[in-house]
């Protein structure tokens, strides 16, 4: 197990430029396997869970050649179904939450598929009901296979229908879109997801020939069309990694400017940092966050407190409500953090009071933030990151704190993160991986 060793409250100074969004990346490379045509995708974040993916596809005999670090042409012209079943498949599919994107394709092209336990975050519990009832409605049959944990679903005929959503589950309205796009006749899908991720995956479905309307809201049709082709797609940059940059700026009182931003895909994210009291200007496409010496919460209009909750797009994402909490521990002000969605992202809290932050976590969902206003500085611990976002948080938190500190599992950072070690090096940071 890797570690960071930190030693933190230098001031970074410069540019940096995010890498492509990890989240997209996982539904978009899941969705060459509906073409047995050639598909290039660029700004391809270099990250474990992305290449893990990768390798998946490989083992499942799709066809990939790397022009650069960050393209790569993929072509499943000849893919090997029976290896979904296997032992190895059902491994390497646990190490990472994308892979149950791979199923909406298979069934779409294949007529089966496997959907072993996945891994990605333990942050609560994590079903996959969307996903499974979503395929149900198109015509899907399923097994559960209790011994060895996973899904096996046939699908002889897809056909459109309606569906209302139980929840706008991210990954889950990616595998019914992509299950749908072959379909015959229509499908509905009410309460749909609509983050970015989706946005660029449904744009890219539409050019390789499929039929999806309403794309960027909670409805979306698709027509079912007989045959998708080849394309070309850009990921967007990793719009968790800007708003970590953003915080990470604030922490360390340090002007960094935040290059190729895509800020008209941000959302509600910059405002929410803003709401922290932390400056921003947009320069074109570029993010440049002043040096601040302080940053003052904002109260609502009527003097109460502040509170800051996950919500589906275009609400706040629950990816960057850790980095939100750690940013809050040094602002003048409090705030109330409402993760809403997953029951076991605010533990990571603990660690932040070992350093000295002032924080008390109300119950599994909900923590108050006093902010230490720069009277004290955190003190650098040893402590060990519990899932990506945490970790993130927790590095930035040991960025700005006087001494040393050691973040142990920094895979976790690393499923998400690239090359963060030598990117933050490049920023002034004295961090070494160990
Ligand atoms: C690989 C990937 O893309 N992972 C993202 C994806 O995970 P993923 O697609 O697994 O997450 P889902 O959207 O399915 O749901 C996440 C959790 O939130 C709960 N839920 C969801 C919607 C809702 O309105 N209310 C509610 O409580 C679900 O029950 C679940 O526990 O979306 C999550 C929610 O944005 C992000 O944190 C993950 O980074
Ligand atoms: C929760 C996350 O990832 P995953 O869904 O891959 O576990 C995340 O990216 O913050």
């Amino acid at each position: 197990m890797a570690s960071f060793e930190v030693r933190g409250g230098k001031k970074l100074r410069g540019e940096i430029i995010p890498q492509g969004a990890k989240n997209e990346a996982l539904q978009i490379i899941s969705a060459v396997l509906l073409t047995p045509e050639k598909v290039t995708i660029s700004n391809i974040p270099d990250i474990v869970d992305v290449n893990l993916l990768i390798e998946l596809l490989i083992e499942l005999g799709v066809k990939t050649e790397r022009p650069t670090r960050h393209t790569c042409i993929f072509q499943a012209d000849n893919v090997d179904v029976d290896f979904l079943g296997s032992e190895a498949f059902r491994k390497k599919s646990g190490r990472l939450r994308g892979s149950v994107m791979i199923a909406g394709p298979m069934l779409s092209r294949f007529k089966k598929a496997y959907i072993p336990k996945p891994g990605g975050d333990k942050i609560g519990r994590r079903r996959l009901d969307t996903h499974i009832i979503g395929f149900e409605k198109l015509g899907a049959r399923f097994e559960y296979n209790e011994e060895h944990n996973y899904f096996q679903l046939v699908a002889p005929n897809l056909q459109g229908t309606y569906m209302l959503l139980d929840e706008p589950s991210v990954t889950g309205t990616a595998n019914i879109v992509m299950a749908a796009v072959m379909a015959k006749g229509t499908t509905t899908i009410y309460n749909a997801a609509c983050e970015p991720y989706l946005q660029q995956l449904c744009k890219m479905l539409n050019r390789m020939g499929a039929k999806i309307s309403g794309v960027g809201s909670n409805l979306l049709t698709i027509e079912g069309v007989d045959y998708l082709g080849g394309t070309e797609h850009r990921m967007l940059p990793d719009m968790i990694e800007i708003g970590s940059f953003i915080g990470l700026a604030a922490m360390t009182q340090s002007e960094i400017t935040i290059k190729n931003a895509g800020i008209e895909h941000l959302g509600i994210i910059p405002e929410k940092f803003q709401q922290l009291g932390i400056q921003m200007e947009f320069r074109g496409d570029d993010i440049y966050i002043p040096a601040q010496e302080s940053y003052e919460i904002s109260t609502y209009l009527d003097g109460g407190i502040l509170t800051v909750s996950d919500h589906p797009w275009p609400g706040f994402t629950p990816d960057l409500l850790s980095i939100v909490l750690v940013v809050a521990t040094q602002a003048v002000g409090s705030v109330l953090i409402h993760q809403k969605m997953f029951e076991s992202r605010l533990f990571f809290t603990d660690k932040l009071i070992d350093m000295g932050a002032q924080i008390i976590l109300c119950d599994p969902h909900r923590a108050t933030v006093i902010g230490l206003a720069r009277k004290n500085q955190l003190r650098g611990i040893t402590m060990s990151s519990p899932d990506i976002r945490a970790g993130q948080a927790l590095l930035i938190a040991a960025l700005s704190a006087e001494g040393k500190s050691t973040i142990q599992n920094i895979e976790q950072i690393d499923r998400g993160y690239q090359y963060i070690d030598e990117r933050l090096r490049k920023l002034g940071a004295d961090i070494k991986r160990v």
